[in-house]
């Protein structure tokens, strides 16, 4: 039986439902897959629970009574002391500061899985230097969950594009969070900050619901396709419309933004109000991969087409390519959520598992 060690990074919506998973899959895993997986520690972003013989379903409990204070050092030092091998650390997290840590982790002996998309959207240096490190210490990285949440589209382009195939352009309902606020705003007489605040409950915005609404979160997404494409682009090269006001996103604090969100009611009844008949809002990113650009933009979209059917928080991705032709390979389904992205990063980890030697 083959035994992984997963270091835990991030305890929120995604890290809690992923910890359930394992801990009810573990069986399964070790029956089906030889694979016996072990958790730890799991961490927030002041506090560790370090156990060698891994958490149990007692967790919460234990992390409040016994977690404490740490730094990268004592995690490090532990992993060492207790001799545990096949380490993954998973960063369920949304930080931009913790990606720095990615490097260290690897010279450090740890594969990494994320669904925290900043490290694979700062600088192409960045990008480059994490593959190249992998590659010098034998490590590997699954981040499938980065784009769409559980759905397999990282995999599929990179795959494609990796066959010879030539994707021409991929277009599409990048965003969990936008397609449920439009498909419920558009649809229903709800206020748009109430609608907001539901897809905030429901999991689906970023722990800074701005990061959906100026589009950077559906712009993070184009740009780690396009870097699956080899198309060698920074984020400050994609086009993309912001939904919110300039004085809402400047320099007020995540919880002053939440504070004032009915001040954006005004401007999507607007919106709202300027759709012809039978049409729909879309919020859609593009990627023409010819011409080299990505751009995130709201659109007007009629409700028959695949696009303007979608329903809850669905993504749906059309990539076309030379042998799809005019029809594209499609691919939909709900692109946010705790349960479904905890499953995706679930599923990146067994696969990692089966390439530890
Ligand atoms: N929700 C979704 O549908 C999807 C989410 N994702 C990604 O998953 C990630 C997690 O999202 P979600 O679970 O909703 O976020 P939450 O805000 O619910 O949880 C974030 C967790 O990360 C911890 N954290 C923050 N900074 C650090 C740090 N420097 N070191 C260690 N832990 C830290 C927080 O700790 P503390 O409480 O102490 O701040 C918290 O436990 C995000 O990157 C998101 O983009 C990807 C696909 C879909
Ligand atoms: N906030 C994101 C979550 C998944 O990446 C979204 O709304 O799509």
């Amino acid at each position: 039986m083959k035994k992984v060690n997963i270091i835990l990074f991030g305890i929120g919506n995604v890290g809690k439902t992923l910890i359930e998973q394992l801990l009810t899959a573990k069986k399964q895993w070790e029956e089906n897959s030889g694979v016996s997986v072990n958790v730890p520690v799991i961490a927030n972003s002041t506090k560790a629970l370090l156990i060698a013989e891994g958490i149990t379903e007692n967790w919460e409990k234990d992390f409040k009574k016994s977690a404490k204070e740490y730094k990268l050092e004592d995690i490090l030092d532990f992993t060492k002391e207790q001799d545990l091998e096949h380490l993954i650390a998973i960063d369920a997290t949304a930080s931009k500061e913790f990606v720095e840590i990615y490097i260290r982790l690897i010279q450090n002996g740890f594969n990494l899985v994320a669904a925290n998309k900043v490290a694979n959207t700062l600088s192409a240096d960045f990008y480059k230097k994490i593959r190249k490190e992998l590659e010098y210490h034998g490590k590997h990285f699954f981040y499938e969950t980065n784009v769409g949440a559980g759905l397999p589209i990282v995999q599929t382009v990179r795959g494609l594009h990796q066959a010879g195939e030539k994707v021409t352009k991929i277009r599409g309902v990048f965003s969990g969070s936008l397609s449920f606020i439009f498909n419920t705003f558009s649809e229903n007489k709800e206020k748009f900050s109430d609608v907001l605040k539901k897809a905030g409950n429901l999991g689906y915005t970023e722990p800074d619901a701005r990061e959906d609404l100026s589009g950077n979160d559906v712009g993070r997404k184009l740009l780690i396709l396009a870097r699956e494409l080899q198309l060698d682009k920074e984020f400050q090269e994609v086009k993309i419309q912001s939904l919110i006001l300039e004085k809402l996103n400047g320099e007020t604090s995540a919880e002053e933004f939440q504070k004032r969100i009915s001040e954006l009611d005004e401007i999507f009844n607007q919106h709202k109000k300027q759709q012809d008949q039978g049409h729909v809002l879309r919020y859609i990113g593009e990627i023409e991969v010819e011409k080299a650009t990505l751009e995130a933009k709201l659109i007007s979209e009629p409700k028959n087409t695949a696009l303007g059917q979608i329903k809850g928080a669905d993504n749906i991705f059309e990539i076309y390519t030379e042998s799809y032709g005019d029809q594209p390979l499609v691919i939909q389904g709900a692109g946010a959520g705790a349960a479904v992205t905890a499953r995706g990063v679930a599923s990146d980890v067994l696969k990692l598992s089966q390439r530890l030697n």
